[in-house]
């Protein structure tokens, strides 16, 4: 047994506003609290990656707003190969839906509250022809449909799979959690892996975990740049990234270059694109999520402290209506857009709603490595081809027409004699304004072997490719953007890989 001397993670539980001294509540597991990341990210946010991603126990999920959206089908039947399709992923999403349902009431009183947003914006959309629908029980509706957020919260609390499958996992005396060590690499032989070097989050102790000779397997989850810089750091990945790391600390104990396996690790990196805009109405209302980490209203803190009710039990910054819209591509692609609302912006009355561009997208990016061994978008995803940024326009120009007709609705962005196409264009296609944190793909799943000109860098079991033990299994192994909020489809992307690994041979 072999542990890091510093218990960081536990510190953690020191993350709490005063008003949750004395209970057993973190900053993590209060919905209301959850936008604390953008306010307070040092040590739970990640310093090796440039973007925004939780270096924590459960990763995005214990940081995230916890929206939990079952996929469209053809999230699946557009993006994934061969034995991954809707059909395919069917009992893998049954297994993460029983576990983790998902509600639309995340108070535990089952009431909404703060609902005038939901009511002005979800009002004149459905007046305007738009299907109101709970997206989970009908998730193939996602044309010009609109309903509530849907959040993994259960109880009134974070819920998610740090209250589920962590538990259950933890139950078994084969599992050991080890928290503040890092895999630093993948020890192999040729494509057969027989150790992981490991090291702590501070003070540099490090150690070796030896495999089981023959049956032992290492499986990646460490997220789209995590998993992608162990591959790199094991001598896995493009030649200029691995040039990169032979050129940097960790250059003395890398494995030989002979042994390098030329995989397009890092590319067909992808994010939802987004856009934002900003309406206001008198009837909105905004909260003030943010001075609540300070200062709550005395009767919403009783109130979750008491019952887990109140707006503390759904999700900062009062987060609805969501709607969709699928746009059909001059190319023939559809491109499926997801409008996410929440109630804050310039004023008071404000709502700010931003337009994903997911499943059917074409553009790709790519994340490299530093010689101080951080990642880095080096092309951002962004609208990078002609038809993503039409459907954008065009998703945009449809918002307007539907609720041109709103009596009080004004437009903050874009302001009035912006057209679409000036607005979309004005906003750099770079990660800080155009950004979702939901990246992808750095280390695609398909039949084409990376090693051979192909795009791939794992099989259909998710093993990588030149390897006979090495598996990823997370966002990083998504072929293309999907339509909503990605976790619930990871968690579902980790179940079925789970089913394919252990059905293959062992020795
Ligand atoms: C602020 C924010 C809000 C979001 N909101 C939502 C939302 O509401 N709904 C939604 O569906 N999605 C949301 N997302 C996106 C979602 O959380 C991520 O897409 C998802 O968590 C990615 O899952 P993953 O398993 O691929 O990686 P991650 O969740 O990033 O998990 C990777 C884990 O591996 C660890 N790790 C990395 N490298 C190593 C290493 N070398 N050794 C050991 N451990 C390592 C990390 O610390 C982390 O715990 C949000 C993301 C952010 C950042």
């Amino acid at each position: 047994m072999w542990d890091c001397p510093v218990r960081y993670d536990l510190r953690l539980c020191d993350r709490r506003p005063a008003w949750l001294q004395g209970t057993n509540l973190t900053r993590f597991d209060v919905p209301g609290l959850c936008n604390q990341i953008w306010a307070d990210p040092t040590g739970v946010s990640c310093t090796d990656i440039d973007q925004m991603a939780g270096c924590v126990l459960g990763g995005g999920t214990a940081v995230n707003a916890g929206l939990w959206w079952k996929p469209h089908p053809e999230d699946w039947d557009t993006n994934f190969p061969a034995g991954w399709q809707a059909k395919d992923l069917a009992a893998a999403t049954d297994r993460v839906f029983s576990r983790i349902p998902g509600t639309i009431t995340p108070s535990v009183d089952g009431k909404r509250y703060l609902s005038q947003g939901f009511d002005v914006l979800g009002g004149s959309l459905q007046a305007a022809g738009w299907e109101y629908v709970v997206a989970n029980e009908t998730p193939e509706k996602k044309n010009r449909t609109i309903g509530h957020s849907t959040f993994m919260f259960s109880g009134g609390e974070r819920g998610g799979p740090l209250a589920t499958y962590l538990v259950t996992a933890s139950g078994r005396n084969t599992f050991t959690l080890w928290t503040n060590t890092i895999a630093k690499r993948i020890i192999r032989t040729g494509g057969h892996a027989t150790g992981v070097e490991v090291e702590c989050n501070r003070g540099g102790h490090v150690g070796v975990v030896n495999l089981t000779p023959n049956t032992g397997r290492v499986i990646s989850a460490a997220g789209a740049f995590g998993s992608a810089k162990l591959l790199f750091r094991s001598g896995i990945g493009p030649t200029d990234q691995l040039n990169i790391v032979k050129n940097s600390a960790d250059g003395p104990t890398m494995i030989d270059s002979e042994q390098w396996i030329n995989l397009p690790v890092g590319y067909n990196l992808n994010d939802h694109v987004g856009t934002d805009i900003e309406i206001a109405h008198p009837d909105v209302v905004f909260y003030d999520y943010y001075a609540a980490w300070r200062s709550p209203i005395a009767s919403d803190a009783e109130t979750y402290l008491a019952n887990r009710t109140g707006p503390f039990a759904q999700a900062a910054p009062n987060i609805g209506p969501i709607f969709w819209e699928v746009i059909k591509g001059r190319d023939g692609i559809d491109r499926h857009l997801h409008w996410q609302a929440r109630v804050e912006g310039l004023t008071n009355t404000s709502m700010t709603v931003t337009q994903y561009l997911g499943t059917g997208s074409t553009s790709r990016g790519r994340m490299t490595i530093t010689r101080q061994l951080n990642t880095v978008v080096s092309t951002p995803p962004y609208l990078r081809t002609e038809h993503d940024k039409e459907a954008v326009v065009e998703g945009l120009i449809s918002l307007q027409k539907s609720l041109a007709n709103v009596a009080g609705l004004t437009w903050i962005t874009p302001r009035a004699g912006v057209s679409a196409e000036q607005f979309v264009n004005s906003i750099p296609a770079i990660p800080s304004r155009r950004g979702s944190n939901h990246w992808i793909g750095t280390a695609k799943m398909g039949t084409d072997d990376g090693r051979s000109g192909g795009t791939s860098v794992v099989d259909l079991n998710t093993k990588v490719y030149g390897t006979d033990n090495i598996f990823v299994v997370d966002a990083s192994i998504f072929p293309g953007m999907i339509t909503a909020n990605p976790s619930a489809a990871i968690v579902i992307v980790s179940e079925h890989a789970a089913t394919k690994i252990l059905a293959l041979p062992t020795a």
